[in-house]
C-alpha cells in the first residue's frame, strides 16, 4: 500500500515536473526541431516550479526594472516575441511596432488574466473594467467611456474644476517659493480630487486627501513586493499571511473599500445629488435589469478602477514634465515664450492647446521619454493563435513593450535626447504622433486619456505661465526614472521664482 503510494507520488510529481518544463510546440522564442530547442532559438531554460522566474528576476536586479529586463532578454534571444514561463503561467512579451499593433487591435489579445493576484487586486472579486474581459468589461467599459466622454476636452464643468486645482496648486507653490518643493504630493493631491470629484461628485478634505493618497502608495508598494510572490505562488498566503504581505493588502483593500463604500451611501441617502459617475451608476442599477452587471460590487470596482488608472499615471507625466524644465532650461524659456505670446495671463483652457503647438511638442516629448507605461498589459489569449510564426496558447498572458517603440532609432532621431522640436515640421505645426502610443490602441485603449490630457495641458501650462523652475538647492533632478509597473521621477526638489 505504502509502495503505491510512494510510486504515485513520485509518479505525479516528475508528472508535473515534465509538464511545467516542457515549452508548447511552436512556442516563442524556440524553433521547435522535433526532438529539443536549441539553447540560442529556444530562451530561457524552464526550470520545474520557477520556471523562468529566476532569469527574469536577475535580470531585473541587473537592469533596475522587468521591462528593461524583457527588453534585455529579447536581444540576448534575437527575438521580438519572447516567451517565458513565470511560475506556472505562459508569458509572451511583444516588441516592434508590426507585433505591438496586432496585439492592441486583434480580438484574441482582448482578455485579461484571471488569476488569484489579480482578484486581490480587484477587492477579492473579479470585477470592474481594467482586469475583466467578455460581455462585463464590454458592458461596463462602453458605460464608462461614454461618462468620461462628458467630461474630456473643453467640457466645461471639469475643465473649471481642473482650473480650480490649477489655483490650489499655484497656492501652494506661492506659499512655499522661499523654498524648494518637491512637487509630488501637491500634484497628487491635485488629479485625485479631480478623479474624486468625477466618481463621487465632491472635493476631499486636505486631511483625508494625505490619507487616501497615503493608502494608496502603501497599496501600490504592497503589490510591488509581494507581485512576484503571490502571483506566482498565491498558496503561499495559507503558510506566511503576513510576510508575503497578503494580510497588509488585504487590510488595505478593505480600508479603501470603506471609503468607497461611504460614498456610495452617501449617494443613496440624497446627501450627494448631481451628475456624478456613482450617480449615474446607481440611478442604472435601478433601470437596467437586463444585463445583471449593474450592482454595487461592481460599482465600488470600477470606482477603485479609475483612483488607481488614473492617479499616479496623471501625476507622474506632470511631475516628469516639471523635471523636464528643470533640465532643460532654455527648452523653458521657449514654452514659456509661446505661452505669453499665445494667452498672456489668460487662464489656460483645453482649446488653447490648438495654438501652444510647442507646449503640446514638449507635452509629448515628456510622455515618450518618460514612457508611464512602457509594458502595457497585461493581456490574455482568448483563443490559440499566432504571433510572428510563433503559437501562443489559450490563456498565455500577453505583455507589450510599448516602451521600447518609443525609444526606436528606425523612428526617432537620436531617442535618448529629449527633444520637443521632433514633434513639429519646419513651419512649428505638430506633425502626426506615429509610433507614440502612451494611452495605448484598440479597444483597450485608455479610456481616461481626454481627461488626463485636459489636467496635463492645464496644471503646466498654468505652472510655466506664473514661474520660471529651477533646481533645488542646486542640484539637477536625475534623469533617470524609478521604472515599476508604471513609471516615476526620482525624489527631486525645484525652486519656482516668480515671474515678474
Ligand atoms: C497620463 C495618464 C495615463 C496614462 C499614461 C494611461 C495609460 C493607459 C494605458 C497604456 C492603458 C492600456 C492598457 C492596455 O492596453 O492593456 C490604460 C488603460 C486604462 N486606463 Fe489609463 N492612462 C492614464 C490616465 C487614465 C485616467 C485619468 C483614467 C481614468 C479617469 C484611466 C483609466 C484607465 C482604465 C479604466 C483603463 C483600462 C481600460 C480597459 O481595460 O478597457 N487612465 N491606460
Amino acid at each position: 500500500m505504502i509502495a503505491t503510494i510512494v510510486v504515485v507520488f513520485v509518479l505525479t510529481i516528475l508528472g508535473y515536473i515534465i509538464n511545467t518544463t516542457s515549452k508548447p510546440k511552436n512556442f516563442p522564442p524556440g524553433t521547435w526541431n522535433g526532438h529539443i530547442y536549441t539553447y540560442k532559438t529556444s530562451g530561457p531554460i524552464w526550470y520545474p516550479f520557477f520556471g523562468s522566474s529566476a532569469v527574469v528576476q536577475k535580470a531585473t536586479i541587473q537592469n533596475g526594472s522587468q521591462w528593461k529586463a524583457f527588453s534585455q532578454l529579447a536581444k540576448k534571444y534575437s527575438t521580438q516575441v519572447l516567451g517565458l514561463k513565470l511560475g506556472s503561467e505562459l508569458v509572451v512579451v511583444v516588441f516592434g511596432e508590426k507585433n505591438v499593433r496586432q496585439i492592441f487591435t486583434e480580438k484574441e489579445f482582448e482578455g485579461r488574466p484571471n488569476s488569484f493576484f489579480i482578484r486581490l487586486r480587484c477587492l477579492g472579486r473579479r470585477l470592474g473594467i481594467t482586469f475583466v474581459d467578455g460581455p462585463i468589461w464590454r458592458e461596463h467599459r462602453q458605460f464608462t467611456v461614454k461618462h468620461l466622454k462628458n467630461v474630456g476636452f473643453g467640457k466645461t464643468a471639469m475643465e473649471s474644476e481642473i482650473q480650480n486645482e490649477l489655483a490650489n496648486v499655484l497656492q501652494y507653490i506661492d506659499k512655499n517659493k522661499s523654498t524648494a518643493i518637491n512637487p509630488k504630493l501637491i500634484l497628487a493631491m491635485s488629479v485625485m480630487n479631480i478623479l474624486w470629484k468625477f466618481t463621487a461628485g465632491e472635493r476631499i478634505k486636505e486631511e483625508r486627501l494625505k490619507y487616501i493618497i497615503d493608502l494608496f502608495a502603501k497599496r501600490s508598494k504592497a503589490f510591488s513586493i509581494a507581485g512576484g510572490w503571490l502571483n506566482q505562488w498565491p498558496l503561499i498566503r495559507f503558510i506566511m499571511p503576513d510576510l508575503s504581505g497578503y494580510n497588509l493588502i488585504k487590510n488595505l483593500n478593505i480600508q479603501i473599500s470603506d471609503i468607497i463604500e461611504e460614498a456610495v451611501l452617501k449617494h443613496k441617502n440624497g446627501t450627494i445629488e448631481g451628475s456624478d459617475f456613482i450617480y449615474k451608476f446607481l440611478e442604472e442599477m435601478k433601470e437596467n435589469k437586463s444585463s445583471g452587471y449593474f450592482h454595487e460590487a461592481q460599482l465600488k470596482s470600477i470606482c477603485l478602477d479609475i483612483l488607481i488608472a488614473g492617479s499616479q499615471t496623471t501625476s507622474n507625466v506632470v511631475e516628469f514634465a516639471i523635471l523636464c524644465l528643470v533640465r532643460h532650461p532654455a527648452l523653458q524659456e521657449k514654452v514659456f515664450e509661446e505661452i505669453q505670446r499665445v494667452i498672456g495671463e489668460n487662464t489656460p483652457n483645453w482649446t488653447d492647446s490648438n495654438r501652444l503647438t510647442y507646449t503640446i511638442a514638449f507635452l509629448q516629448e515628456v510622455q515618450r521619454f518618460y514612457t508611464i507605461v512602457p509594458l502595457a498589459g497585461p493581456r490574455r489569449v482568448l483563443e490559440e493563435t499566432t504571433v510572428e510564426d510563433y503559437v501562443i496558447p489559450k490563456n498565455t498572458t500577453v505583455l507589450i513593450g510599448v516602451g521600447d517603440i518609443h525609444f526606436d532609432p528606425q523612428f526617432w532621431d537620436e531617442p535618448n535626447k529629449f527633444k520637443p522640436e521632433r514633434f513639429l515640421d519646419s513651419n512649428g505645426n505638430l506633425v502626426s504622433t506615429e509610433h507614440f502610443y502612451p494611452f495605448g490602441m484598440g479597444r483597450r485603449r485608455c479610456p481616461g486619456d481626454s481627461l488626463a490630457k485636459s489636467f496635463i495641458f492645464i496644471v503646466f501650462v498654468g505652472i510655466v505661465q506664473k514661474y520660471r523652475v529651477q533646481c533645488g538647492n542646486g542640484v539637477l533632478p536625475p534623469e533617470k526614472p524609478v521604472i515599476g509597473l508604471i513609471s516615476g521621477a526620482q525624489p527631486f526638489t525645484a525652486e519656482f521664482i516668480q515671474r515678474s
